[in-house]
């Protein structure tokens, strides 16, 4: 049996990504439309309806259109886009969540992926919570540095376009209220949002997150090996998500923004002081591997009942 796959939005950044992941797999088969009626309301309805699953790798609006285009019951979608992340009736794509949550998404039929920041975020702060290392009200704070193709197609233009000056280094998300913090406040199962403090580098892609704790003014406060045992079962086995020991961190002491390259690994480290009662919590992970496309690639495998990692980057 092969699987009719539609991706909206196939030639952007995510798109074409995801693309790359899938050509050449001879259980898939693709619906794709020309250049002139790819933003056709009527041709991309047709498409969206002939295909057995969706991928939306649209802006926001594009991809509450598109679902609102779907008039069948059969259609499953895989949502890249912000649209659906915190809605009724969407599973959240990230399958390492928490047990079982992999089997809710291979039923599931809307999937909403994960935002790149909220995957760092969660892979290091959900097992926490889950195993009570964290309380649910820790005052958390998230922060790190993004690839700017984490921008999309708008982004890539303003660090490579003509004339243009792109920043070293620049800290954005002031107003505190991005985008990413509802789905990162919903699945960590903290009670309080954490302050979000992102920034974009000047490197197309790959992007670091980072949850310091400051564990000693904690009650009962885990040691730093407790925290690295959390996360080191949590994905115990998993061919993407990967604990480095506590002796390897150590020893590396620093971790770049391209440490996982253009894959769709996300590879999580702790480092910390007993003595000091500190932690930082490291994710380094590609904005365009598990970060978006990765992640998409990797639930079209589970909804269609495939090898999970099949056409992954790892
Ligand atoms: N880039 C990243 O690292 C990540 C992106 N995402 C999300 O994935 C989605 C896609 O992002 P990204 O690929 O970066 O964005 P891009 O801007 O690179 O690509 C978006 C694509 O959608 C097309 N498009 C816009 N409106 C419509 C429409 N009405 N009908 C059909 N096509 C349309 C655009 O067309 P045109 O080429 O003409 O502009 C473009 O090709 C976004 O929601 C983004 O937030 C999620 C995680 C990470
Ligand atoms: C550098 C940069 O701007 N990054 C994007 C996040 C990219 C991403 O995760 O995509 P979604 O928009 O689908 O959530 C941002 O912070 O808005």
């Amino acid at each position: 049996m092969t699987h009719k796959i539609f991706i909206d939005g196939g030639v952007g950044t995510t798109g074409l990504e995801i693309v790359e992941r899938l050509s050449g797999r001879p259980e898939l088969s693709f619906i794709t439309l020309d250049e002139d009626k790819r933003k056709d309301a009527a041709a991309r309805r047709e498409a969206l309806n002939a295909a057995d699953i969706v991928i939306l790798c649209l802006p926001d609006d594009a991809a509450r259109e598109a679902v609102a285009l779907i008039d069948n019951d059969r259609t499953r979608v895989i949502d890249a886009s912000t649209a659906h992340r915190v809605a009724d009736g969407w599973t959240y794509g990230f399958a390492e969540l928490e047990p079982g949550h992999r089997e809710k998404l291979a039923k599931a039929r809307f999937v909403s992926n994960p935002g790149c920041w909220p995957t760092g975020f969660l892979a290091l702060v959900r097992p926490l919570v889950l195993g009570g290392l964290l309380p649910a009200d820790w005052p958390v704070t998230v922060s790190g540095a993004s690839g700017y193709s984490g921008g999309g197609k708008a982004m890539i233009a303003e660090y490579e376009g003509e004339g243009c000056a792109p920043s070293a280094f620049r800290p954005y998300g002031l107003s505190l209220t991005h985008k990413h913090i509802p789905e990162m406040l919903r699945y960590s199962g903290l009670s309080h949002p954490p302050i979000f403090a992102p920034a974009v580098a000047n490197a197309y892609r790959g992007m670091i997150v980072e949850v310091p704790l400051q564990l000693r003014a904690m009650a009962g406060a885990p040691k730093v090996a407790d925290i690295h045992a959390a996360l080191a079962d949590a994905y115990a086995g998993s061919p993407i998500v990967s604990v480095a020991s506590l002796e390897e961190s150590a020893g590396l002491g620093q971790v770049a923004i391209e440490h996982v390259g253009a894959t769709d690994r996300l590879a999580l480290f702790v480092f910390g002081n007993d003595d000091a009662g500190q932690v930082r919590l490291v994710a380094a992970l590609d904005n365009l591997g598990k970060g978006a496309a990765g992640a998409a690639v990797q639930n079209l495998n589970i909804l269609a009942g495939l090898p999970e990692t099949a056409g992954l980057r790892l």
